[in-house]
């Protein structure tokens, strides 16, 4: 198996998750140095051998090109030696590593402050399955997950303990914001995107009125076949289903 700073199949991913961020900027998902991205390295040996590379901290997303990301085993230590090895990694890298560790299905973690699903996230609020676009995308409701202060893996074990077992990939953290995740970086990103426009979308629906969540057997038709028929056969999820 090759150095990692020779690894192609590292280097792919480096490249994947710096362009990824500048989808969060593009989308208005975050601000500043808000939120972070991470994506899953699959070297093709033992599972245990997985490693993830993930933002540095506090680094402007305007510099951030694929050697300034950190790489990173899956308990979150910081793999020395290897670009961006000299940073310090996102200050939710230990959530991040836990999602890795307990969901091994799971190949891509987003965490940003996108305004509509944190106000959900502030009134520790669901936010209810009420239009077609979050019954396709999410299958259901976006759950809550408790609050939790950043630093160890407590915002790591919410995630899992909220989505392990639910269709939805995005979970709001009460008080703090939305975590999504994907079975890559790239569909991780997609679940943030989508979920911010569900969360502003319901929440002006509620200023006119009384939402009323569409029924089940509808919620399931819709989801089956977002994730079963629409778009390409060759799309992420579809192969990795
Ligand atoms: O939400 C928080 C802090 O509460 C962090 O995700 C956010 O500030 C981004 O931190 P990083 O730059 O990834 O260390």
């Amino acid at each position: 198996m090759p150095a990692f700073d020779d690894d192609p199949v590292i280097h792919d991913v480096r490249s994947r998750v710096a362009s990824l961020h500048a989808q969060l900027v593009r989308y208005g998902l975050v601000v500043w140095t808000g939120g972070n991205v991470s994506g899953r390295v699959r070297r093709g040996g033992d599972p245990g051998d997985d490693l993830f590379v993930i933002k540095p901290s506090g680094v402007s997303y305007d510099d951030l090109t694929a050697d300034d990301l950190v790489l990173c085993d899956l308990d979150g230590n910081v793999v020395a030696g290897t670009h961006g090895s000299e940073r310090a990694p996102s200050s939710d890298t230990a959530a991040h590593a836990h999602v890795y560790r307990n969901m091994p299905e799971v190949g891509g973690v987003v965490h940003t402050h996108s305004t509509y699903a944190v106000a959900w996230a502030a009134r520790g609020e669901e936010i209810p399955c009420a239009i077609t676009a979050m019954a396709d995308e999410f299958g259901g409701p976006i759950p809550v997950g408790p609050f939790a202060i950043i630093g160890d893996d407590s915002i790591g074990r919410g995630i899992v303990e909220t989505l392990r077992g639910h269709r939805s990939r995005a979970v709001l953290m009460r008080g703090h914001g939305p975590f999504t995740v994907g079975v890559s970086a790239e569909d991780a990103v997609k679940a943030a995107v989508m979920l911010e426009d569900v969360a502003r979308t319901v929440q002006i629906a509620r200023q006119g009125g009384t939402v009323v969540p569409l029924p089940q057997e509808a919620i399931d038709a819709l989801y089956d076949r977002y994730q079963n028929v629409y778009g390409q056969q060759t799309d992420a999820r579809r192969s990795a289903s």
